[in-house]
């Protein structure tokens, strides 16, 4: 078991619930458990491209991104969802400072696939500007846009939040790495939540269907930290004091 960070990943679509994530991760820092926050919003751009009649198209629960998208994508992440979790932990008092993976180079991608446009795959984590945050005291607040590196200029790129977590978790040999989001864990086909996934099951379950859209990256990217030593889990984030109440809760990963 590796001794390093608390990765907390808040899923966009427990975004504006009234639970106490926020409040939980000021505890967290103040007792030393040394959060580190990444942050999706798949939602919220949803709503603004639908707001600018551009369609949301998913792979596999990765966001199609072209040059129309993409745009949108950097403004709602590192922009609007990225400063409204630092202005909530701020306000439950931490001291939370935003950054995404293009700054200081934090997440070198090179592109995924070419059917999926500007959509990054992680090839390696500069964990410095995290690192320096966390030694000032300042909680790291990431949003999932990456950086192809280029001339003249980086190419930005869209990249799927629970992969930015595991990656980010596997770089920094986090504890814990726990996605909040909007089940209580995940489900087999009977419906039934399962409290402990292994490897085995999990990629049974995906093969079948069962596991589908946005669960797959984060079962992936559980797969990925546990197989270097981190404890990774899946929970609802809606429920109030889902960050002080993991023992037995969500789906544990296990290699
Ligand atoms: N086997 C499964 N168990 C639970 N949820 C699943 C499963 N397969 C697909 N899902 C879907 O995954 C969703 C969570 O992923 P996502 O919508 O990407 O959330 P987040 O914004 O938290 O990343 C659930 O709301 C559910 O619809
Ligand atoms: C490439 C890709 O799929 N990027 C995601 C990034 C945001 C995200 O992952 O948000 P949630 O955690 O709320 O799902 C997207 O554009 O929706």
């Amino acid at each position: 078991m590796s001794s390093g960070p608390f990765i907390i990943k808040i899923g966009g679509s427990t975004l504006g619930s009234t639970d106490t994530t926020y409040a939980d991760i000021a505890a967290l820092a103040a007792a030393g458990d040394v959060p580190v926050v990444v942050h999706g919003g798949g939602a919220e751009a949803s709503r603004w491209l639908e707001a600018m009649q551009i369609p949301s198209r998913f792979e596999r629960g990765l966001r199609v991104t072209d040059e129309r998208v993409l745009p949108v994508v950097v403004a709602v992440f590192a922009g609007l969802v990225n400063k409204r979790i630092v202005a909530a932990i701020d306000a439950a008092g931490g001291r939370a400072a935003g950054l995404t993976g293009a700054d200081a180079r934090l997440l070198e991608c090179r592109l995924a696939d070419p059917a999926l446009g500007f959509v990054g795959e992680p090839v390696a984590v500069n964990a410095a500007p995290i690192e320096a945050l966390l030694a000032a005291g300042i909680i790291p607040v990431i949003g999932p846009i990456g950086c192809v590196p280029g001339e003249p200029a980086d190419q930005l790129v869209n990249v799927n939040a629970d992969v930015v977590a595991g990656n980010i978790a596997a770089a920094l040999g986090a504890r814990r790495l726990v996605y909040l989001t909007d089940v209580d864990g995940v489900r087999d086909a009977a419906g039934q939540r399962i409290p402990v996934l292994d490897a085995e099951q999990a990629r049974a379950l995906i093969a079948a269907g069962t596991i589908s859209g946005g669960m797959i990256p984060k079962v992936e990217s559980c797969l990925h930290a546990v197989s270097l030593g981190v404890e990774a889990q899946i929970v609802d984030g809606r429920q109030p004091g889902a960050l002080r109440a993991l023992d037995g809760a969500g789906t544990l990963v296990t290699p």
